[in-house]
């Protein structure tokens, strides 16, 4: 497949379970697995990453990556808090306050471990670590995934305000109607069996005479 993630936009990547999503966002964030077989390229401004010292360097203040289970972006013998801070003097970017609140992340929760939180928690506090470099890219796998209803639609806003502010984000989301009715989304990618089978604006592909597709978007069938 061939598609790209523009600056300033926000991406939404979706398909079925197991359709090769999170390996795609895998191959865009140098994170594959070890045993994987790799073929393609990724180019970031036109130039190809290509080695995983490079990766390396990339991930963190040019690509920001919220996987799907948040707990494994940190180390878990160090409270969260002071893995935010240490990211911050890395990196520069927003304060931890700023990332937090953006993130929808509780401060109260800074001084915990990683294993401490909830699912929900620490995906925000990843989220939080993803965002405060203020990234060129932002891949966020089911950044809404464990959330209620309010708090995932603030947290839909911040990723919107951060492809404003010139970030290319990729989202990887089940999450259609909320994305719909924020307007969000400037562009939708649909994997099937590891192939990409669509890619357009919601509302072009909302009318795409596509039963796959057409299933994301009327989930009950309505
Ligand atoms: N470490 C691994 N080694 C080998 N195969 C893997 C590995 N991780 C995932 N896969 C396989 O790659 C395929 C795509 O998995 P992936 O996690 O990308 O799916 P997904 O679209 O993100 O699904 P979901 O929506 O359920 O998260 C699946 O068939 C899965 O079994």
């Amino acid at each position: 497949m061939s598609f790209a993630v523009p600056e300033g936009r926000v991406t939404a990547l979706l398909g079925e379970s197991g359709c090769g999503k999170s390996m795609l966002a895998a191959a865009l964030t140098g994170s594959l697995p070890a045993s994987a077989q790799r073929t393609g390229v990724v180019l970031l401004d036109g130039e190809p990453v290509v080695d995983q010292r490079e990766w390396r360097r990339l991930r963190g203040k040019t690509i920001g990556f919220l996987p799907q289970e948040g707990v494994t972006a940190f180390d878990p013998g160090t409270d969260v808090g002071s893995q935010l801070r240490a990211l911050r003097e890395r990196h520069g970017g927003w304060s931890v306050e700023k990332a937090c609140a953006a993130a929808q992340y509780p401060a109260e929760a800074l001084s915990l471990l990683p294993e401490q939180h909830s699912s929900g928690q620490i995906q925000r506090a990843a989220l939080a670590a993803a965002i405060l470099p203020i990234p060129k890219l932002l891949v966020v796998d089911e950044p809404t995934a464990s959330l209620d209803t309010a708090t995932a639609y603030a947290v839909w806003e911040s990723l919107r305000t951060c492809a404003d502010a010139g970030t290319a984000v990729l989202a990887i989301t089940h999450d259609v109607p909320k994305l719909l009715d924020l307007a969000i989304v400037d562009h939708m990618l649909f994997l099937r069996d590891g192939d990409l089978v669509a890619a357009g604006s919601p509302g072009s592909l909302r009318t795409l005479p596509d039963l796959y597709v057409q299933g994301f978007f009327s989930p009950l069938g309505t």
